[in-house]
């Protein structure tokens, strides 16, 4: 007899994912099938998009082959019936307080830096680049962690060298930049360019690095297809075109500049966005969404 949620003491919320503690030592992580766009979660659901996601975290851990914080199978009994599939039991750390990005494309926050600096996150960069321009080589591009709502400062490694010691500074760059180069070959080669990517580190308590909440999930990642790659331009996301064209349209009768929220998701938009995210699981990973755990919806 597997427990409920009411069992575990809610502990985090991020926009789309809930965090409990279930014994002090290892935590439950659920992803909701909340999406969020232009900087708010939408109120339609994306069916399944919570165990896409799940799925994608657990194929990548596994992949790499780095220490990380999953602490259990992903049927491990303790996970409750109504998240199994889209939750996973992970070691409880000490979180290191920035997110560590891996950038091999120019996009958004960056792209808004080097266009104001020559710069992002201190490195300077060749003249001459644009949106989405192929950098010549992945750059790591730190960010504090902003609260909801908020957006992620991105800030100098020099400013994460005087927080947490030249030598952790260093290999957090490391990592990140080495994990990003594999994961990005890997959905390269099967059609997908990985443009940027965010990872969060913890410390346990043997003072290891370990790599911690969701990898190279469209989530925490820009994902673009090499068949449509046209730098110059902002490429479409793999996952959330649908929606972000959708919510611009004349259609919607939203305007993304008013205070007001999103309206609901046409079904056709919802199940176009499902059958994205299943796609792009299935690509990468060469797996089966048939095959992973839980209930589809
Ligand atoms: C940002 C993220 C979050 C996820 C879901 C909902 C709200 C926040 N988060 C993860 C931890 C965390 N803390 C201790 N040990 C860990 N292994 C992890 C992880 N992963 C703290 N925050």
């Amino acid at each position: 007899m597997r427990p409920t949620l009411a069992d575990y003491t809610h502990i985090a919320s991020g926009k789309v994912r809930d965090l409990y503690d279930i014994d002090g030592e290892s935590l439950l992580m659920v992803v909701s099938d909340r999406i969020s766009a232009y900087d708010h979660v939408l109120e339609t659901p994306i069916p399944d998009k919570g165990r896409v996601l799940t799925a994608m975290s657990v194929f990548f851990f596994n992949e790499l082959g780095v220490p990380n914080h999953l602490a259990a199978a992903a049927d491990d009994s303790r996970i409750p019936e109504e998240v199994l599939g889209r939750a996973l039991i992970v070691k409880k750390l000490t979180m290191i307080p920035f997110e560590c990005v891996a950038r091999g494309y120019l996009s958004g926050s960056a792209l808004k830096d080097y266009q104001a600096t020559g710069s992002v996150c201190g490195v300077t960069l060749p003249e001459g680049l644009g949106e989405a321009s192929r950098l010549e080589e992945a750059i790591f591009t730190p960010a504090t962690k902003a609260a909801i709502g908020e957006h992620d400062e991105n800030i100098t490694f020099e400013a994460v060298t005087e927080k947490l010691g030249a030598d952790l500074a260093y290999r957090l760059r490391t990592e990140t930049l080495d994990i990003y180069l594999r994961a990005s070959t890997l959905t390269e080669a099967r059609g997908l360019i990985l443009a940027d990517t965010k990872f969060e580190f913890g410390m346990d308590s043997g003072n290891n690095l370990i790599l911690a909440d969701e990898v190279l999930t469209p989530d925490s990642s820009r994902f673009w297809t090499v068949e449509d790659y046209e730098p110059g331009k902002v490429q479409p996301s793999f996952d959330k075109q649908f929606v972000r064209d959708w919510l611009t349209s004349p259609e919607s009768g939203w305007d993304r500049d008013s205070d007001s929220p999103p309206p609901p998701l046409p079904d056709d938009v919802v199940d176009a966005t499902r059958k994205r995210y299943i796609e792009a699981y299935e690509r990468i990973s060469g797996l089966s969404f048939d095959e992973w755990l839980g209930e589809s919806a």
